[in-house]
């Protein structure tokens, strides 16, 4: 493993890197920030949390210069909460060098921007459609790009912004660099790169699987009906620290976090149709923990980089076994720990193995918890709280109290009482969670019919079924 000492990077990128506490390099890091630092073109793939973002950001920094006041490299990433997370880390890594990176992205006030781009950033994240307004409202500036990046491009293809994408290569200056990055590589991205892209280094992160083994996956298969209470007793029984439940569509997004808050989860939904700076609010309540589940579509979660998560469950089986990659990577980043958990109604089985047939890893099968198991749990909490508050908490004004219940009864009965008590019974508060058809098995498709792929997915923003998005 290299140390970020060994790159030959400037002193100011080195203290950047090692104040955000990374000290060796990762797989994919060691790789790329060498070729591309060369001016190289990198398609560059690896599992999911395994620190991508540096790979390319690092040498996008080490190769700018702080007093050259014009834009010299572009990101384009498919959501705008990954613009601004993208742009956070950039600014993190630049900002000793004083590269200061801007993030570009529909539904924030575009006079705003305007601004922000006069302020002459080095670097710019931005989504493909609202890049696109300010190329043509001339408000950005490409004659200084060096280099250009395409994050999760799987995604923005997906997403159908391949027009736009094509447009925003089609504009930047040549000779450029360009660096691709992806967990997962179909193969519609290596036709867009044999098209954009000069000679490019594939660097591929040989993983015997998708998915990081630090990942536990299991799945249940459970009824339609009664998905919901099968999770309740999960999050009951496991109270998650984080967890993020992926639902297939907005509506289900909307009723399970709505049904959640009803039974006393802190929860909060996400997904494309929220306003701005509803889907801001959620993912900074869930940063902080003041919730600690955050129910989400998909793409609302691609590339998201929140530290703790410790559980996702899929409430749905994901409609493309790559999503099923980057859900469950949402867990198990820089090298924690996480557990997955998929629902699967009994008629979904074969989308389950298809899945195993991508990730190479078998998924083990798990049964519904018990109303035991479950009581077992919930008394253990109370034990964990009663033992914690025994030992943190000033009990001065209860003491005297006790002592005079324990004249008539003995301690043992007294504080099995207690333990009943506190002991928080199933909740069984009435919830409306509509039935949805189980996925189908789909036919054979093409290898590059993008739209097929992807009639029915929740996707960002998408008003149209094809052409232009905005971002
Ligand atoms: N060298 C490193 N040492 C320690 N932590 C790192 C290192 N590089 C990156 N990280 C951290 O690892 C986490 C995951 O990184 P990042 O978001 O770049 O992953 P990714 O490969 O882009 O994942 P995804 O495929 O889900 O987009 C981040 O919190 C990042 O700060
Ligand atoms: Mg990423």
């Amino acid at each position: 493993m290299k140390t970020f000492y060994e790159f030959n990077l400037s002193h100011p990128v080195v203290q950047s890197i090692s104040s955000l506490g990374f000290e060796t390099a990762t797989p994919i890091q060691e790789q790329t920030i060498s070729i591309a630092l060369e001016g190289h073109d990198v398609i560059g793939q690896a599992q999911t949390g395994t620190g991508k973002t540096a790979a390319f950001g690092i040498p996008i920094i080490e190769n700018s210069e702080a007093d050259k006041r014009a834009i010299q490299a572009v990101v384009l990433t498919p959501t705008r909460e990954l613009a601004v997370q993208v742009a956070e880390e950039l600014n993190k890594i630049g900002n000793n060098k004083g590269i200061r990176t801007v993030p570009i992205y529909g539904g924030q006030s575009i006079d705003r921007q305007i601004r922000a781009l006069k302020n002459k950033p080095q670097l710019i994240v931005a989504t493909p459609g609202r890049l696109m307004d300010h190329m043509r409202r001339r408000t950005v500036r490409f004659d200084e790009i060096k280099t250009v990046v395409l994050d999760e491009a799987d995604e923005m293809l997906n997403m159908g912004f391949i027009e736009d994408i094509e447009t925003i290569l089609a504009e930047m200056p040549k000779p450029r660099q360009t660096l691709l990055f992806s967990a997962t590589m179909p193969n519609q991205i290596r036709m867009l790169a044999e098209k954009f892209m000069n000679d490019p280094k594939l660097i591929k992160i040989k993983a015997k699987e998708m998915t990081v083994s630090n990942i536990d996956q299991e799945y249940i298969e459970v009824q339609e009906k009664k998905k919901f209470d099968v999770l309740c007793r999960l999050l009951d029984i496991q109270s998650p620290e984080l967890a993020i439940i992926f639902g297939r569509t907005k509506k289900r997004v909307d009723e399970v976090s709505e049904a959640l808050i009803k039974r006393g989860y802190f929860a909060g939904g996400i997904h494309g149709d929220l306003t701005q700076m509803k889907r801001d609010q959620v993912i900074r309540q869930f940063k902080e923990k003041t919730i600690d589940i955050m129910v989400a579509t998909d793409v609302a979660a691609r590339g998201l980089d929140i530290s703790g998560v410790t559980h996702v469950y899929n409430f749905d089986i994901p409609q493309d076994p790559e999503s099923y990659v980057h859900r469950i990577g949402r867990t198990g980043r820089a090298g924690a720990t996480g557990l997955a958990i998929t629902f699967v109604t009994p008629r979904e089985i074969d989308h389950l193995r298809t899945i195993e047939k991508l990730t190479k890893k078998k998924i083990a099968k798990r049964a519904i918890p018990t109303y035991q198991e479950l009581m077992v749990g919930q008394r253990q909490a109370t034990i964990d709280k009663l033992v914690h508050t025994a030992e943190e908490e000033d009990l001065k004004e209860y003491k005297m109290a006790a002592e005079q219940l324990l004249e008539d009864t003995d301690s043992v009965t007294l504080l099995s009482a207690a333990l009943k008590l506190l002991t928080k019974e199933p909740d069984t508060t009435p919830v409306k969670i509509s039935s949805i058809e189980p996925l189908r098995v789909k036919k054979a498709r093409k290898q590059n019919d993008s739209y097929n792929r992807n009639r029915g997915r929740d996707r960002m923003r998408r008003n149209k079924p094809r052409g232009r998005k905005k971002s």
